[in-house]
């Protein structure tokens, strides 16, 4: 059982990968040549949570892998990457999730996705977890696994006032609205906000148009992320939605880099929570911006020591705001002191 007070709790999918490359999609009933094959870590629970734990948040995943071989190596994975595994269960009832992948030379693929024992992590797991969950700063879910199981997750870390962050992906249509009042922040990319609002989004314009549809539904802040352009943030406190661009990079790999943005958000949330969503945005950008510059999922999500500083650091503007209202604060019991000081020492003596 976990001792220590948790950053990061991730509740979500684990799948293995297993990716073959060959010059074209076969057809039914055909088997062809490829010429590479290999198997990766994925799913967008677990992913999240190792960008998570490689920027430097303790970090716990619960899910549920098969009592099989590549259920024993995933958990070795958590483990590689400083990830606690006390939430992690093993079931008989199904196999690990997987996505069987085939990728042509040009780059298009075929895949089919078996969640397994994905969808066996239920409210009993959920219960087990709970007194970590009570102590976590920020809660994460996706829709990998069972919905009821993620939306218990939320609403259970809101009940305990964790910070929770909801990325709605692979997207439903008809999202039950109790997710958007669970989530503090909603956070989706362009398809999936496009599902969601019914609306086309495909430019930073409609993108603040959909932030603020699903900010409507109850949700306390939106993330719509939009590849080389960033991301907007809209705040249920402030009126204006704000664009966050980023640097665009030339991406050899994208695969992975919302779940690479989205864990990094919780990284920042976890860490500095006084910290503006915009600020936190604009770094997980940058950190997303690492990944697609490298092949792979979990393979190209950058680590603490692999980024600038500035990224993990608070922001001048914030210290020398904290720092004036701390002046303030002396100031201000200092004029107190002076005309109350007999209240002071009897206070004082007593004490
Ligand atoms: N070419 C790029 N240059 C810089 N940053 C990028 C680029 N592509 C993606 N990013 C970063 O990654 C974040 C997530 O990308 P995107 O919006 O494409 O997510 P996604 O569609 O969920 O990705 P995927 O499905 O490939 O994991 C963006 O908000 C941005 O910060
Ligand atoms: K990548």
């Amino acid at each position: 059982m976990t001792e220590e007070a948790l950053d990061v709790m991730v509740v979500g999918s684990c799948m293995t990968d297993l990716v073959s490359q060959a010059p074209r999609l076969p057809k039914a009933g055909e088997t062809i040549h490829g010429h590479k094959f290999f198997i990766g870590f994925g799913g967008k629970g677990a992913n999240q949570c190792i960008q998570a734990a490689r920027l430097g948040a303790k970090t716990a995943m619960v899910c549920k892998v098969g009592k099989d071989f590549f259920g024993d190596n995933y958990i070795q994975n958590f483990k590689d990457n400083g990830v606690n595994t006390d939430f992690v269960g093993q079931t008989s009832d199904a196999a690990t999730g997987a996505a069987s992948i085939i990728v042509n030379s040009a780059g298009e693929n075929a895949i089919v996705i078996v969640a397994g024992a994905n969808m066996l992590l239920g409210s009993e797991e959920l219960q087990n977890a709970l007194p970590a969950i009570k102590q976590a700063k920020v809660l994460v879910c996706q829709l990998e696994i069972s919905p009821q199981t993620s939306l218990l997750a939320l609403q259970m870390a809101q009940e305990n006032k964790v910070k929770t962050i909801f990325n709605p992906a692979p997207a439903i249509p008809d999202l039950d609205a109790a997710f958007y009042r669970a989530s503090d922040v909603f956070c989706c990319n362009e398809s999936e906000a496009e599902l969601l609002t019914g609306s086309s989004v495909v430019n930073v314009e409609d993108a603040h148009r959909a932030g603020r549809e699903l900010l409507k539904r109850g949700c306390r802040s939106v993330v719509i992320t939009l590849g080389p352009q960033g991301c907007v943030v809209l705040e249920a406190e402030e009126s204006a939605s704000k664009h966050v661009p980023t640097t665009a990079v030339t991406a050899v790999d994208t695969t992975g880099a919302g779940d690479s943005f989205t864990g990094a958000l919780a990284f920042y949330m976890a860490h500095y929570p006084t910290m503006p969503l915009e600020e936190m945005a604009r770094r997980a950008n940058r950190v997303a911006g690492v990944s697609v510059q490298a092949v792979g999922t979990q393979a190209s999500y950058p680590l603490r020591k692999d980024l600038p500083a500035e990224l993990l650091q608070m922001p001048t503007i914030v210290c020398t705001v904290s720092q004036w209202c701390f002046q303030i604060f002396q100031v201000d019991s200092g004029a107190y002191r002076r005309k109350r000081p007999r209240f002071i020492s009897s206070n004082l003596s007593r004490g």
